[in-house]
């Protein structure tokens, strides 16, 4: 883990409340899979090439049609505003400064008119499918109207996964937060709550979805290639391998293990994206040379943002995308293009403590 992830995660473990901590850091079930995500990075080692011009280090890449800095981009999560009064408007701040596209969560807990105010940077937006369509529709083109040039469809999350950690502790303030966006509340008996999740999404809804804004539809969540095809076949314009954090099936495979095999399928068709357990430039590298395009940060940057506001997102995502550029050259690899398969290798038992 980079040191700077490490300190400011120290200091959002000591200013954020306990259910705020709870609900960031929780996983689904017994967290197997949370707990794996980072460690399953460190399964690859490098095979770095030699006497390669590596003076000047170019991070920037073209993304459905977003030129963009770096090939970090801030993952979609729910309620920044239990993480710092300015919540998604320090974000997007954060963010833009760093030059990193920003991806707002259906469930952010300020207007997204106000984010995308704030956001001088590029940004997409997430949807989840809800039980009322007016719900996720509206919201679509609201974030188109209001900048958005790609929307995410979270296809992992049917229902929310069950946490144990944070379930009984519950999340303050999560009536207003949900209401600020859809203009619903969850009410006891949420299931049946307009903004609720609807389980009987398919991907029908990626049609949908783009014929009604115009905008190109990723799909997030998917961990298989035969999945990642059938979302490609259904109009996706980009695959998001996720295990969403370990917060929906506990016991899925990690990201850093699915994408290769996601990136064999669709890769020649789309941009194949990837998050999990990403906390360092090496990881990123790895990820990058599995074929990734680029990478999201979930946990990460909401322990920046706890930790210093927006200038806390900008130094992560600055000082990240400068590790990224160190190790790149390191391995001899002076652009994105550069960063190929060949650089990287699996190995079947990592040594986890060296002595
Ligand atoms: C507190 C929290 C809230 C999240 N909220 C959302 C969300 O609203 N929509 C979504 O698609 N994914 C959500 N995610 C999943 C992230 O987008 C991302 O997949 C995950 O955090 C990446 O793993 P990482 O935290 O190890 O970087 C959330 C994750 C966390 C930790
Ligand atoms: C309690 C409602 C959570 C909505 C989903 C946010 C999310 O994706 C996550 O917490 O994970």
């Amino acid at each position: 883990m980079s040191a700077l992830v490490d300190a400011q995660h120290a200091r959002a473990r000591e200013v954020l409340g306990s259910e705020a901590l709870a609900y960031y850091e929780s996983g689904a079930g017994a967290e197997l899979t949370r707990r794996e995500a980072e460690a399953a990075w460190s399964h690859y080692r490098l095979r770095p090439r030699v006497l390669t011009d590596v003076a000047a280090v170019d991070l920037s890449l073209d993304l459905l049609g977003t030129h963009l800095a770096t090939p970090l981009l801030v993952a979609p999560t729910a309620y920044h505003r239990l993480a710092h009064p300015d919540g998604e408007v320090a974000t997007a701040r954060g963010a833009a400064a760093a030059g990193a596209l920003l991806t707002l969560s259906a469930r952010a807990s300020q207007p997204l008119e106000s984010v995308a105010q704030a956001a001088a940077g590029p940004w997409w937006f997430q949807v989840y499918a809800t039980r009322d369509p007016a719900v996720h529709r509206g919201l679509a083109v609201r974030a188109r109207d209001a900048g958005a040039t790609a929307l995410v469809l979270t296809g992992d999350t049917p229902f929310v996964g069950r946490k144990p950690l944070s379930d009984s502790l519950g999340i303050p303030g999560i009536e207003d937060m949900v209401a600020v966006n859809s203009g619903a509340h969850l009410r006891p008996d949420a299931a049946t709550d307009a903004a609720d999740q609807w389980p009987s999404a398919t991907t029908d809804l990626v049609a949908e979805l783009a014929a009604l804004t115009g905008l190109p539809v990723l799909v997030k969540g998917v961990l298989r290639g035969d999945e990642a095809a059938r979302c490609v076949d259904a109009g996706a314009a980009g695959i998001v391998v996720s295990t969403h954090g370990g917060r929906q099936l506990d016991r899925v495979v990690p990201s850093a293990v699915a994408l290769p095999e996601v990136v064999a399928a669709v890769g020649d068709r789309v941009p194949v994206l990837v998050d999990g357990g990403l906390r360092s430039g090496l990881d990123v590298l790895t990820a990058l040379a599995l074929g990734a395009r680029a990478v999201l940060l979930g946990r990460p940057v909401l322990w920046a943002l706890a930790a210093g506001g927006a200038a806390g997102v900008r130094e992560l995502l600055d000082t990240l995308t400068d590790d990224l550029a160190h190790v790149m050259a390191l391995a001899g690899a002076p652009t994105l293009d550069a960063v190929t398969a060949d650089l990287v290798t699996r190995i079947e038992r990592p040594v986890e403590r060296p002595v």
